[in-house]
């Protein structure tokens, strides 16, 4: 068990905390454990799940096929979205971590950062002190990487100024690469994409390796708890509660101001409630932050009065719901390709290292990351601009929206901004799935494919007073057209990769989606009925000005309240083109430092 963590509650309750932390997850756990450096405050979590640290399904990388997707695994909240009816009627499972370090244990370990362009948007929105050059400290306090020159992408042998070298999370490169990765760069290189060998320097765009989220002294998984809770080991102002069920804040009103009192939750169906003298910091992620602050009377009139609850302050929460869209290709490969296919060891069956389970911690290979204007025709490109175009004449916008789409629309256009990336075509190295058989038989190329910047806007919402029941989950996938347009331009970028010499020499024919597959309304058909999360939602307690719609302030403090701030995925008010991951630790270290500053 991981250092201070304790799943009795009854000795929790006896102390009254500074802070409280609803969420022991990648952002919750991170802010403890900078917020325990001051020995003068004190810091209580609560986290639903348990800690399963020595889990071999969480401990080791590679388990996170088992814990994030196995249905019925303890580790997960088995969410999905409504029907999602500009998809076929498909409801998307859209997955959460349900442990001590959330979802950052059971995620697929890929560390990436968006482009400076993304970060200083949020500047933009109203957010000063959040421009890319201000949080890049954070992302390096939170890092420590171990270079490895790996012969996939040059220049990664030696760390990069942008990289950290001495923070809780580790990370490296993969252990094992597909024979199949190097003539799938050359594939892409003669179409003129670039070899970006420091996508963490602001600018994502090209081909570039994946960063992961592992320890490669053991090849385990660096999650949020292994990271962050081994150094307050010895400390006795931290306390992380596990099995406790938030189930609402009670909030008073003082003035004009709401002020947070205390935090009720559920241990094994006994009620408990927890005292917090300073601040309650809400870090459940962004479907379920959204749906403690609705129970506690914060949100929008129109959801709160269909359930009998009263709106103590009204704010936009949970609309704004951001999700990527992800669809799996894959490629039938020649005979001869695959006899001459690398052989991922630990799935040959041989035996990893003692201690070790390196082969099975590998995660994506090169990300060929693009911006819209370098993967189409002028022509093609005009028709996204005049998409944004007709939005933002829309007058049913929100400000946000009508903020976000000007953005988007510069980002689409200025070759100033043409480091911002919006289509993204994976090589995956994970097990099993990177040139091994698929359970048809069939070996084939393994590509995910995805959409990094939807204009599509959801919402998450309480569907029920009742807090054990899950919030009603509408991303509304491909609801505006720019967003299929794109996810069509993601898969003829795709196509024309596996088409290219010398990676087609390979190749005898698409598998999935099938080569009969052809014409833009077949792959329109194609996506609708195809469609996956990439699980990275973001928005739904939106950090920008209050006047556009914003939740939380720059400070993260919820507006109109005293005491009540957001520190998780759901404060990234515009979707960025990465994993989130980093992303969510870096606001968590920035968090710290904003609280600590007000604290003696
Ligand atoms: C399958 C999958 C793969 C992914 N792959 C990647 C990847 O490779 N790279 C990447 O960067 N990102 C990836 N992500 C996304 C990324 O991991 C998340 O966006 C990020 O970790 C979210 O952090 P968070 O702090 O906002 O929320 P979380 O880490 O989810 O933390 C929320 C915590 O709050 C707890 N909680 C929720 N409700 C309550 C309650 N009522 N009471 C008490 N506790 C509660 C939860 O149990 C959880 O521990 C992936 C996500 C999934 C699902």
């Amino acid at each position: 068990m991981l250092p201070n963590v304790t799943s009795d509650a009854s000795a929790f309750v006896e102390k009254a905390y500074d802070y409280v932390i609803i969420g022991g997850g990648t952002a919750g756990l991170a802010l403890a454990s900078r917020l325990s450096d001051n020995p003068n405050i004190t810091i209580g979590v609560l986290e639903a799940g348990q800690d399963r640290s020595d889990d071999p399904t969480i401990r080791l990388a590679g388990g996170w096929l088992v814990s994030a997707f196995v249905p019925g695994a303890e580790f997960h909240w088995p969410f999905e979205t409504t029907e999602q009816t500009h998809a076929a009627g498909q409801k998307v499972d859209v997955h959460r971590g349900k442990v001590l370090g959330g979802t950052s244990a059971i995620n697929a370990l890929m560390w990436t950062r968006a482009s400076k362009a993304e970060y200083d948007a949020l500047v933009e929105l109203g957010n000063p002190g959040w421009s890319f050059d201000e949080l890049l400290p954070y992302f390096k306090r939170s890092q420590a990487h171990t270079p490895q020159e790996n012969n996939i992408i040059p220049g990664t042998g030696t760390l990069s100024p942008s990289q950290g070298s001495y923070g809780p999370v580790k990370t490296s490169f993969n252990t094992w690469y597909s024979s199949l990765i190097k003539p799938f760069l050359a594939a892409a290189a003669t179409l003129s994409i670039p070899l970006n060998s420091d996508p963490n320097s602001g600018n994502m765009v090209g081909m570039n390796n994946v960063t992961r989220m592992v320890d490669n002294e053991d090849g385990t998984r660096s999650h949020s708890g292994a990271a962050y809770l081994p150094r307050t080991a010895g400390r006795n102002n931290i306390s992380v509660l596990v099995g406790a069920y938030t189930t609402k804040i009670a909030i008073a009103k003082e003035g004009h101001e709401l002020v947070a009192k205390q935090v009720h939750f559920d241990v094994d169906g006994t009620n408990h409630v927890v005292r917090a003298n300073e601040e309650v910091i809400l870090s459940a992620g962004a479907y379920q932050t959204p749906q403690i602050l609705e129970l506690s009377g914060i949100g929008k009139t129109s959801v709160l009065s269909k359930f009998g609850i009263e709106t103590l302050l009204e704010l936009p929460v949970g609309d704004n719901l951001q999700e990527q869209l992800l669809i799996s290709t894959n490629a039938s490969l020649t005979d001869e390709a695959v006899s001459n296919l690398s052989v991922d060891p630990f799935i040959e069956g041989l035996q990893p290292e003692p201690g070790k389970d390196a082969a099975a911690t590998n995660t994506s290979g090169p990300f060929i990351s693009v911006p819209i204007r370098s993967a189409t025709s002028s022509s093609e490109h005009a028709e996204f601009v005049a998409l944004l175009n007709s939005y933002l004449a829309d007058e049913s916008l929100t400000p946000l929206e009508r903020a976000q789409f000007t953005i988007q629309r510069r980002w689409l256009s200025s070759a100033d901004s043409s480091n911002v990336a919006e289509l993204l075509c994976e090589f995956s190295c994970m097990p099993g799935l990177a040139g091994l058989p698929l359970a048809d038989g069939r070996v084939t190329l393994w590509n995910p494919v995805a959409h990094l910047h939807p204009t599509s806007r959801g919402s998450v919402h309480i569907n029920s007073p009742d807090p054990f029941a899950q919030p009603s989950i509408d991303p509304k996938f491909l609801s505006r057209a720019y967003d299929m347009k794109a996810f069509l331009q993601a898969l003829r970028l795709r196509e024309k990769i596996i088409r290219a010499p010398p990676l087609d020499s390979m190749i005898t024919q698409s598998a999935i989606p099938p080569s009969s597959v052809q014409t833009d309304e077949e792959v329109e058909a194609f996506i609708k009925a195809n469609i996956t999360t990439f699980a990275h939602p973001v928005g739904t307690a939106a950090m920008a000005a209050r006047n556009l719609g914003g939740v939380v302030d720059q400070n993260l403090k919820v507006y109109g309240t005293r005491n009540i701030r957001v520190v998780d995925a759901s404060i990234i008010p515009l979707q960025i083109s990465a994993t989130p991951a980093s992303t969510v630790f870096a606001i968590a270290e920035k968090a710290a430092d904003i609280i600590l500053a007000t604290t003696s």
